[in-house]
């Protein structure tokens, strides 16, 4: 068997030129385009990209990007300020504090100080606990990406066994609940799980979401299973995910590459939540976008 690639540049490629569509009819309609605001405090390398890469992708559909780069010394109180700024400017319908922030900031109290209507990342509790409930909000930008991805490929989830590996509040927990309410059967692995490859051999649906390379081999795969990497490391011959790409092609149904996988659709679910955060606060009738 060769796994068929699930192809996140694609789709997310497809997903931009639909937003860009609609965007240029109802911009001028509601008088401004969407905006998102976006906060990098310090100058970690991982985020330059990042944000670059956001920036550019909001251009090229016609979101205008608000925020920017501030000193590593930046306190507390000047970034809640700003947040509270952005909270109240009517030209900006989402707002991103990029992550991680320099160790003497306090993430979580800042990420509670935006307006939940406005949290495209999905992380205030107001949104994590809509996400527990199973009601709309804004959802997490990667999981809900993932979940778009494996939606477009119509591959089926009910019922399924899925295994997470990796509990983060950014993505393995979120994914775990947004796969339980496809009515999959979710285990969360992790660190202190002592037969990682003993579960994840039952898993018809395995996301790995850890950040280390090689951790998922093709002997800890079910034949036939998708397999979701969400892992990025950078090593000196370039960006590679979690998973054994080449080993585990051969065993899997379904895979997706990295690059050009997740990481691609949780930029363009960005996107989509900033659109979403700007068509609730407009009254617009929202298109599925599907890609
Ligand atoms: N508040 C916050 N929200 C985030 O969503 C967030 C964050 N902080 N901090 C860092 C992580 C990481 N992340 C990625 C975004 C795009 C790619 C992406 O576009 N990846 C491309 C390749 C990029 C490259 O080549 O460097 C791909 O996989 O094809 C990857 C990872 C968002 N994150």
């Amino acid at each position: 068997m060769t796994a068929q690639i699930l192809d996140g540049k694609t789709l997310a490629q497809r997903l931009k030129g639909q937003l860009q569509t609609w965007l240029a009819e109802v911009s001028p309609q509601v008088g401004r385009p969407p905006g998102l605001a976006v906060i990098w405090v310090g100058d970690n390398p991982a985020s330059a990209a990042y944000v670059g890469q956001k920036q550019k992708s909001c251009a090229q559909v016609g979101i205008t990007s608000f925020g920017g780069q501030f000193p590593a010394h930046t306190s507390q109180g000047e970034l809640a300020h700003l947040i509270q700024q952005f909270n109240q400017d009517e030209r900006v319908d989402g707002i991103l504090v990029q992550l991680p922030l320099p160790a003497d900031l306090d993430s979580t109290k800042l990420l509670h100080t935006i307006t939940p209507d406005k949290d495209v990342d999905g992380l205030h509790l107001v949104n994590l606990g809509k996400l527990l409930r199973g009601e709309p909000g804004l959802q997490s930008c990667t999981p809900a990406g993932v979940m778009r991805l494996l939606g477009h490929y119509q591959i089926p989830l009910a019922g399924k066994q899925a295994v997470v590996v990796g509990r983060s509040i950014l993505v393995g927990k979120p994914l775990g609940l947004l796969l339980l309410a496809s009515d999959a059967t979710v285990t969360f692995a992790h660190s202190r799980t002592p037969d990682l490859a003993g579960l994840t051999r039952q898993a018809d649906i395995l996301i790995s979401a850890v950040g280390r390379q090689g951790l998922i081999t093709p002997q800890m795969v079910k034949p036939g299973a998708v397999v979701v990497d969400v892992g990025i490391n950078r090593t000196p011959a370039g960006l590679v995910g979690d998973v054994d790409f080449v080993g585990v092609q051969a065993v899997a149904s379904y895979l997706t590459p990295v690059p050009g996988g997740v990481g691609a659709m949780t930029v363009a679910q960005l996107l989509l939540n900033t659109v979403q955060s700007y068509g609730q606060r407009h009254e617009l009738v929202m298109p599925q976008f599907s890609g």
